[in-house]
């Protein structure tokens, strides 16, 4: 499951899959418009390892909630300027696994509120014979009065002020 301290690195220095390489930590979303609460989970995923690979979600992918407005290319471009990302991935159309092979992550970091359930996906990471540890991160909280942590609310606050102003501007 999750890691120690130092990552979860062994006496002698060689991460879960035993090789001394960096270890990987692997973050993922959609990440719309970005946020500081985006900012709290891919530095909290940074912290878990020695380089962060970060997936991007396709839009077709995203079926749980509102589709992104912004497109796959540039919501991956603006993951990949962050300073704690060593590297963005736009995901795969269809197989999930195949990002996550070509990473070849020593840990997936879910974030606090991402759907996916830590133990099926360790069975299914298991299965399709992937050896990564899973792990949560945490959450952001409000750090100042109207703080926006979430896309939704950027989105709904928007709306409201987009909808407010077009009512007071004179006909
Ligand atoms: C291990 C893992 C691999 C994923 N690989 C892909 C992928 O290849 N393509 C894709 O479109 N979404 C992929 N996703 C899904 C999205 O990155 C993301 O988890 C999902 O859209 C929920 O994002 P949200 O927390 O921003 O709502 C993957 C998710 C996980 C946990
Ligand atoms: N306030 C936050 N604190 C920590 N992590 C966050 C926060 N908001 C989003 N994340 C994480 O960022 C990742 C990408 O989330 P996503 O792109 O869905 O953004 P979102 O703001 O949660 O969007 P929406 O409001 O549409 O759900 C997810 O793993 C999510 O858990």
């Amino acid at each position: 499951m999750s890691e120690g301290p130092d990552g979860g690195r062994r006496e002698d220095g060689s991460d879960a899959d035993g090789d001394d390489g960096p270890r990987i930590a692997l973050a993922q979303g959609t990440f719309d418009i970005l946020h500081p609460g985006h900012l709290h989970y891919l530095e909290d995923a940074a912290a878990r390892g020695d380089e962060l690979h970060v997936i991007v979600a396709r839009r077709d992918n995203v079926t749980h909630k509102p589709k992104p407005v912004c497109p796959d290319r540039q919501r991956r471009d603006m993951i990949a300027a962050l300073e704690v990302v060593d590297e963005a991935h736009l995901g795969h159309p269809e197989d999930f696994f195949v990002p996550v092979r070509d990473i070849d992550p020593d840990v997936i970091v879910l974030g606090f509120d991402q759907h996916h359930d830590e133990a099926a996906l360790a069975d299914a990471l298991a299965a399709a014979g992937i050896d990564a540890e899973v792990a949560r991160a945490t959450a952001r909280d409000p750090r100042y009065e109207g703080e926006l942590l979430s896309t939704g609310d950027i989105v709904d606050k928007l709306l409201r002020e987009r909808d407010r102003r077009s009512h007071s501007e004179p006909e």
